[in-house]
């Protein structure tokens, strides 16, 4: 994992910020209905060891933070599908509870000792905090808001000063806290990019995989403009099992991993590239016509071709050749339909003699 993917979400793949979002509603949700519970709850602690005037007041002001928090849990479930109703319902969430923080302080203003607890507030809120997958410019975000509603606290109960000579204690501490919670938040990050990666990445060429090609290829198709097309190409490495069978089967990994460094060099970072199954590749060129994409998958049987592969046990050498299937689609295409086409255009190019290209449009199958 890259430092920059610690920092923050914009360096994610679009899929794993999806996945990280649920993830983190689904944690949200908990940590609020623990919340109101712990909150709701709390009020039996707080009868047996508050006195009348305190509890009298206090018992209130925790039902009705409870109440405050109930529609979050609804909310949690659009956190799902957009990051900003995430980041509205966290701070929401931070405000209500900085809130409660702030009245149950003041209560106490006329006395010597506040109740552990109560102090205690900020510092338990960082705790449960930690069970987010936050980047790190997320959880920073967090520490200043919550350091900010701190600060802004005591400055209010404490006659508008911050010379209280307890706060540096305070702040030091909290800082700690804060810490602590941006590495846990960040080890939980590591943990789920992780978990992502070896569940969508081809262990060998480290291409993606069929599952996550098939929904990048439906998300590129609801996001294509009207007018607009993409091109898909399927390619397959021409008499592989030859290969295994004569040079073994670690060359033939060593051609696999050879032939994907050249997909990507050839097709770019604006390409999805993946290992769709054994010795077979799939391409998909957002934004690129029919021809366009021939052309380039062209350019890519004509690499291969020309490219020696080194057997890493005896250092001979040996020449791959590969087929291509081409067919361009739009927003309204159906994507089971384009890998069907894909195929026969595929089919076609291996049933004429191999190490071709056959593009398919809907009237014709052309070779190139
Ligand atoms: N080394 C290696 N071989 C693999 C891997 N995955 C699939 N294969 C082999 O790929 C071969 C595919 O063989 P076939 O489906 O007969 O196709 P082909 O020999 O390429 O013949 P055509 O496609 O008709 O040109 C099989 O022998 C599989 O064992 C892999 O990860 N590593």
């Amino acid at each position: 994992m890259e430092l920059k993917e610690y920092w923050s979400d914009h360096y994610h793949s679009r899929d794993f910020r999806l996945i990280r979002i649920g993830f983190v509603a689904v944690r949200f949700r908990w940590l609020v209905t623990l919340l109101i519970i712990g909150i709701a709850g709390w009020v039996a602690v707080d009868w047996w060891v508050l006195d009348a005037a305190h509890f009298k007041l206090l018992w209130k002001v925790r039902l009705i933070t409870g109440a405050m928090l109930t529609p979050l849990l609804p909310l949690s479930y659009l956190c799902k599908l957009n990051r900003r109703w995430m980041v509205l319902s966290l701070f929401a969430l931070l405000s209500i509870l900085l809130f409660f923080n702030a009245v149950s302080l003041w209560s106490f203003r006329d006395v010597a000792t506040i109740p552990a607890g109560y102090v205690a507030f900020p510092y338990f809120l960082l705790a449960l905090l930690a069970v987010l997958p936050l980047p790190i410019r997320s959880g920073l975000r967090v520490v200043v808001f919550i350091l900010a509603a701190v600060l802004g606290t005591d400055y209010w109960l404490d006659s508008h000063t911050l010379d209280n000579g307890q706060l540096i204690d305070r702040v030091w501490l909290l800082l700690c806290f804060s810490l602590a919670m941006l590495w846990v938040q960040s080890g939980q990050l590591r943990m789920l990019l992780d978990l992502y990666r070896e569940s969508t990445r081809d262990p060998l060429t480290r291409l993606m995989n069929r599952r996550l090609f098939m929904q990048q290829l439906n998300a590129v198709r609801q996001e294509n403009k009207a007018g607009q097309s993409f091109t898909l190409i399927l390619f397959d490495l021409d008499k592989f099992k030859r290969i295994n069978d004569q040079h073994g089967h670690l060359m033939g990994d060593e051609v696999l991993v050879s032939v994907s460094t050249t997909l990507v060099d050839i097709f770019g970072s604006d390409a999805l590239i993946a290992r769709y199954g054994g010795e077979e590749f799939v391409v998909l060129l957002p934004n690129t016509a029919l021809e366009q994409g021939a052309r380039q998958a062209e350019t890519l049987r004509l690499a291969v071709e020309s490219q020696p592969i080194e057997n890493p046990l005896d250092e001979t050498e040996v020449l791959v050749t590969l087929s291509g299937g081409v067919v361009s689609g739009d927003k309204n295409s159906d994507v089971t339909q384009l890998i069907q086409w894909a195929d026969e255009a595929l089919y076609k190019a291996k049933s004429q003699g191999r190490n071709c290209v056959i593009a398919h449009s809907p009237h014709i199958l052309a070779e190139l």
